[in-house]
């Protein structure tokens, strides 16, 4: 089984979860993209979409389900998005899609943040993926600087711009051992938007697609 076929596993198998007659918080990615099928095969039974990105929005509309403003909803049930890695504790590091920023301000809207992932995304110490870091472009040799202290490798992610007009910084060789810490850390850094890391608000249930089945971790 391929690993795009182990993503396509844990997103329809997220569609279990998706209360009816809700609103349904959608992230970005490939893995997403496979969720959002899903999601159009009920598209009569539920009240739309909130949408982490353009790109994820494109297809939802493109699919014929509505996407609603984020600032028209006080709150709605489900959040479902993937990761770049996942720890025992459920937290992530996300944002390999550029889309980190969106992706956590839908999240903190939501009750429960379901992750869809394939095994592969799995670690035991997140980091080994770079961390990416969305910055205010006149501040990115500043934030390098001091993710340079942090004992990080910061490399600007050349020719992305984010849906925010921000630029990524990728940073490499951390070892992140107190990922709610770090998240602090990094988001005091003036000229910081967002860190990729989601561990004050870590995903409530994972699903891991693998070549035995889908594992739900609650
Ligand atoms: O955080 C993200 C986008 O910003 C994605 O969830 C993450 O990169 C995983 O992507 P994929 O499902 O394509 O493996």
């Amino acid at each position: 089984m391929t690993q795009d076929e182990m993503k396509k596993n844990a997103a329809w198998a997220a569609l279990q979860y998706v209360p009816r007659n809700t609103v349904v918080g959608v992230g970005t990615g490939s893995t997403v993209n496979h969720f959002i099928d899903a999601l159009a095969s009920i598209k009569h039974e539920i009240k739309g979409a909130v949408s982490s990105s353009v790109q994820s929005t494109e297809k939802l509309q493109a699919l014929g389900i509505a996407v609603l403003d984020l600032n028209s909803i006080d709150s709605f049930s489900v959040y479902v998005d993937g990761a770049d890695e996942i720890n025992q504790h459920k937290h992530m590091i996300k944002g390999g899609g550029a889309a980190l920023t969106r992706e956590k301000i839908v999240a903190a809207v939501a009750e429960q943040f379901i992750c869809i992932v394939d095994q592969s995304k799995q670690v035991d110490v997140l980091g080994k993926f770079p961390l990416p870091v969305e910055v205010i472009p006149m501040a990115s040799a500043y934030v390098a600087r001091q993710l340079t202290k942090l004992g990080g490798r910061p490399v600007l992610r050349q020719g992305v711009i984010t849906d925010n007009g921000n630029v990524i910084i990728d940073v490499h060789d951390l070892a992140i051992t107190a990922p709610v810490k770090l998240e602090q850390q990094i988001n005091n850094i003036v000229g910081v938007v967002c860190n990729g890391i989601f561990a004050n608000r870590a995903a409530d249930m994972v699903l891991v697609g693998s070549a035995d089945g889908t594992q739900v971790i609650k």
